[in-house]
């Protein structure tokens, strides 16, 4: 009940915050039309009683007021709905504000990375969609309570035992929020299944994956898994609503029982003279409506339990992201600005790294010093921990033991707003921002966004003009299939505007490029390479590092810097020529690879 009292009062302040006068008018008109009806009623006992006593002018008048509140009762709500209606679209788009922000308010990955995160993310976007709901729910609510509060008093006044009629309406509410646990908790229990679920319908339905599907011959498959998830989501669901069902049923069975004994109550007064005939008619107006306003309330309250639910999430999301990252504490120069320039380099001493909430070291002991102005290129076999090296980099994790440090400050010291402004990064798994190309392309550089000077370069440094010739609007075309006239690109092409992108900041102190040439064919990423290392010379004029991770061997050996990572460790690290001299690992898998290009 506490938490469902904050989230009402989060979601009326959210309300007032939008507008004070909508707000004003969508409460007052429910409460209005919560009161209209027991006031009718009221003034329906005045109006039998003033008949059966021949006060006719009397009852006329009482009629006329019963029509107007029985029309204010039709209608306020009506009027309400207006005034609420654009305050609920408003908080939606506030909703799904925090969300996004939400999604993407941490600098750290370690949310994204968590699987119990993305559930309930899951149930969150879900339900977000269903708050339109909620505040129409909570504003009948409000209506309802004046309402029943008005009937109590009456019933009081008639009998003083029918004071506890509207009692009999807690059971039926508790009852209602019990069932509504119920189905939530099975809606939680569930969240798992059903995105994998949802997931193998995505793989159905996007033109990527539908090609492998049909090559495996996986459909059926797919289907087969999909029906099994779905089985098991629908069957659990299924159990959690027959059991609320049941609870509600046996609820409205002790009301009914109360309805029936207050009028048989009042009657027999009637009956002996103790009570009118207009308090019969009472009676049964207001126990009736006593009967339609728990209803009302009952059905509410999964809308309000929805809106406790989806309130009690977004607490928690925003408490696992505050959490700070098992780590060790931060230095005392914490909020230390990054570098202008980078004198001596990035220095990784005595790294070691576990994913949160696992034990086994994806990294380990790692000693390494990146020398300012050098091109770096990390190699190693699939698994060895070249991108968590790249993640440590980036800031999106904190070492497990040991520090890096950018100049001789502990990267930890520096705030990761700060350090991601001076870096820069093209990954292989690379967002495809379905925007105008200059956009695309631009936001790697917010500040010269609609730069198309700064946007044309970037895509010379990539090598990537040619993914502009063939579109109708140059840098002004829409990209993407979620519009009808959107340009749909290839794999490759994306991948080159993810590299412009990267290539969007001027100075930065790293640029990372974790394989960032995997779609691309061999030529274009030999020209590429090329340019790699001539963009990576500007940057070196500032000491900027540009660490470049890749499976190509051909693609490197021109590093100022080859750093070969086996097993978490590194376990060679210097120019190509010193590499093959030496024959360690890297001479072998060279050859190795020198052996399958001829
Ligand atoms: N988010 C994560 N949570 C837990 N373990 C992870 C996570 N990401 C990677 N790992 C583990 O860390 C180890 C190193 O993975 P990493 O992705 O760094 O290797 P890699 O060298 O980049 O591999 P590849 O060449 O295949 O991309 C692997 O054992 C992997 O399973």
């Amino acid at each position: 009940m506490r938490r469902l009292l904050i989230a009402a009062g989060g979601l009326l302040a959210m309300c007032w915050r939008q507008s004070p006068g909508k707000t004003l008018a969508a409460v007052g008109l429910m409460i209005a039309s919560g009161t209209a009806m027991p006031l009718a009623g009221i003034s329906l006992r005045q109006l039998v009683n003033a008949a059966l006593d021949g006060r006719i002018g009397e009852a006329v008048l009482l009629g006329v007021l019963i029509a107007v509140l029985l029309i204010a009762a039709l209608t306020c709500s009506h009027f309400a709905h207006i005034a609420y209606y654009e305050l609920a679209e408003l908080n939606m788009l506030r909703y799904n504000h925090q969300l996004i922000t939400l999604a993407n308010g941490s600098s750290s990955l370690e949310a994204h990375e968590n699987p119990e995160y993305a559930d309930r993310l899951t149930v969150l976007e879900r339900e977000v969609l269903q708050t339109r709901n909620t505040l129409q729910a909570l504003l009948a609510t409000s209506g309802l309570a004046f309402g029943m509060l008005l009937t109590a008093v009456m019933l009081a006044f008639l009998h003083p035992v029918l004071f506890l009629l509207p009692l009999l309406a807690v059971p039926p509410i508790l009852a209602g929020r019990r069932a509504e646990q119920i189905v939530d908790a099975s809606r939680g229990r569930t969240a798992e299944p059903t995105r994998r679920a949802l997931n193998l319908v995505h793989l159905t339905t996007a033109s990527a994956t539908a090609k492998e599907l049909k090559v495996f011959q996986l459909e059926d498959e797919v289907r087969r898994r999909h029906s099994e998830l779905w089985d098991l989501t629908s069957g659990d669901l299924w159990r959690a609503q027959r059991r609320a069902t049941l609870l509600r049923a046996l609820s409205q069975l002790v009301f009914a029982t109360g309805y029936v004994s207050a009028v048989l109550l009042v009657a027999h007064g009637a009956i002996t003279g103790r009570s009118t005939v207009g308090d019969v008619v009472l009676v049964v107006v207001l126990a009736s409506q006593v009967n339609s306003q728990v209803a009302q309330v009952v059905a509410l309250v999964p809308d309000l339990q929805r809106l406790s639910g989806v309130d009690r999430r977004l607490r928690e999301l925003q408490d696992a992201l505050g959490r700070p990252a098992p780590a060790p504490p931060p230095a005392p120069d914490a909020g230390t600005a990054a570098p202008d320039r980078l004198r001596s380099g990035i220095t990784l001493r005595g790294l070691s790294f576990a994913y949160p909430g696992t034990e086994a070291l994806v990294l380990r002991d790692v000693d390494l010093h990146l020398p300012a102005g050098a091109t770096v290129a990390v190699v190693g076999e699939n698994g060895a921990g070249k991108s968590s090296l790249v993640k440590m980099l980036c800031g999106f994790y904190r070492p497990t033991h040991g520090d890096i440090l950018v100049d001789g400050t502990p990267l930890r010291a520096i705030p990761s707003k700060t350090w991601h402004a001076r870096m820069s990064a093209g990954f292989q798994d690379f967002a495809r921002y379905e925007f105008v190309v200059r956009q695309t392309v631009g936001v790697g550089d917010l500040p010269r966004e609609s730069s198309e000077s700064a946007v044309v370069e970037a895509l010379r440094r990539a090598h990537a003009e040619d993914v502009l010739a063939p579109l109708p609007d140059g840098l002004g075309t829409q990209l993407g299939k979620s519009y009808s006239d959107g340009a749909e690109l290839s794999g490759g092409q994306w991948q080159k505007l993810a590299l412009g992108r990267a290539f969007m900041r001027d100075r930065p102190l790293l640029l990372v490029l974790d394989e960032p040439t995997a779609a691309l064919d061999a030529e274009a990423e030999d020209a590429l390479f090329k340019r790699y290392i001539t963009q990576a010379r500007k940057i070196a004029a500032d000491g900027g590092i540009t660490l470049l991770v890749s499976h190509r061997f051909s693609t490197i050996s021109t590093a100022d810097m080859i750093v070969v990572v086996a097993d978490g460790r590194v376990a060679e690290a210097g120019d190509h020529g010193e590499l093959i001299r030496r024959g360690g690992l890297y001479a072998e898998l060279y050859a190795l690879q020198a052996r399958g290009y001829r």
